[in-house]
């Protein structure tokens, strides 16, 4: 196996009642240094894979390797090297946030000094007296990252951890991924139902739809996907004139204007000159590129 793989999974399949299935031939492949997303709306199937690597569902069909070694019979050694955050973690509302930390740092063998450590990661060390009940949703949601930090992993697992939180919050947990990414050199999973949420901080993209993924693959082969996928809107003195000039594009009508979905901009540039060239005005010329979102709302809505 390829060394680079922090976890490839083969043929994962999973059934939560008899008959029914949750997961259909789930090919994870994250690479080290990676931030990956894995996104799909709601009920999808993230949770069920992310409970499957981490050893809290019980493996049906498939594969699952972390770390280049077999899950199932090195368990142990796999998990001691992973931080997650899947479902939220018990925070004591009534301490602070060392004390919180202090809970269960014993539990995960960690050194007073690690603690230390990751709070001021998490950017929690200047919190003082305040007790976590007075803490924002992002500071809460912060100091159960610094939970999963504790053991110092070199594979973080989140599991909608930009859920709830306000713009502030998402801008803070963006920040702490992207360092925690760079500076501690740690590959992230982590899971969302919205793209944009998670757009700005993620290098690799796995798309899961009713239980099968239907896009994996970079951010940057994402937004090429989202080129081919662009039109451009066209209106002219004759339109059904320019429907013919322009028929090598494959236009199409729709009522008021013509739509030609394009590739590059560099198509654009030859249709307007072909329109000028049969001395057609153009009153209308209007790329349209669909957002992100939309390519995700695409993708999800197509696979139906
Ligand atoms: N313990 C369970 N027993 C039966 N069905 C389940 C169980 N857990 C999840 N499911 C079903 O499996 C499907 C996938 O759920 P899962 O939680 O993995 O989705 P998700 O993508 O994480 O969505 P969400 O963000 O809503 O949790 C859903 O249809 C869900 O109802």
């Amino acid at each position: 196996m390829n060394d680079n793989y922090i976890i490839k999974t083969t043929g994962l399949e999973h059934r939560h009642t008899k008959g029914v299935k949750t997961l259909t031939d789930i090919n994870l492949a994250v690479k080290k240094g990676e931030i990956y997303g894995f996104l799909g709306p709601n009920g999808a199937g993230k949770t069920t894979t992310l409970r499957l690597l981490l050893g809290l569902s019980k493996l049906q069909t498939g594969k699952i390797e972390i770390f280049g070694q077999e899950f199932g019979t090195n368990r142990i050694e796999i998990l001691k090297k992973i931080g997650s955050l899947i479902e939220t973690p018990s925070l004591y509302g009534h301490l602070r946030a060392n004390e919180n930390l202090e809970v269960y740092r014993e539990l995960y063998g960690a050194s007073k000094a690690r603690l230390t450590e990751v709070l001021k990661i998490v950017g929690l060390d200047k919190t003082g007296s305040k007790k976590v009940k007075q803490f924002s949703l992002g500071m809460k949601q912060r100091l159960s990252v610094a939970l999963a930090l504790l053991p110092n992993p070199e594979l973080l697992i989140l599991d909608e951890p930009a859920n709830g939180l306000d713009p502030t919050g998402i801008i803070e947990l963006r920040e702490l991924v992207k360092k925690l990414n760079k500076e501690e050199g740690m590959t992230i999973l982590m899971s969302s139902h919205q793209l944009s949420e998670i757009e700005k901080m993620v290098s690799h993209v796995g798309i899961i739809s009713k239980g099968e993924i239907i896009f994996q693959g970079s951010l940057h082969a994402l937004g090429q996907l989202q080129k081919k996928q662009s039109s451009v809107l066209i209106h002219t003195s004759d339109d059904q004139l320019a429907m013919d000039v322009l028929k090598a594009y494959t236009p199409e009508y729709i009522g008021h204007a013509i739509s030609i979905a394009y590739q590059d901009e560099q198509e654009i540039a030859k249709m307007s000159r072909a329109l000028h060239e049969k001395q057609l005005d153009i009153y209308l010329l209007h790329p349209q590129q669909n957002n992100l979102e939309q390519l995700f709302m695409d993708l999800t809505t197509q696979h139906a």
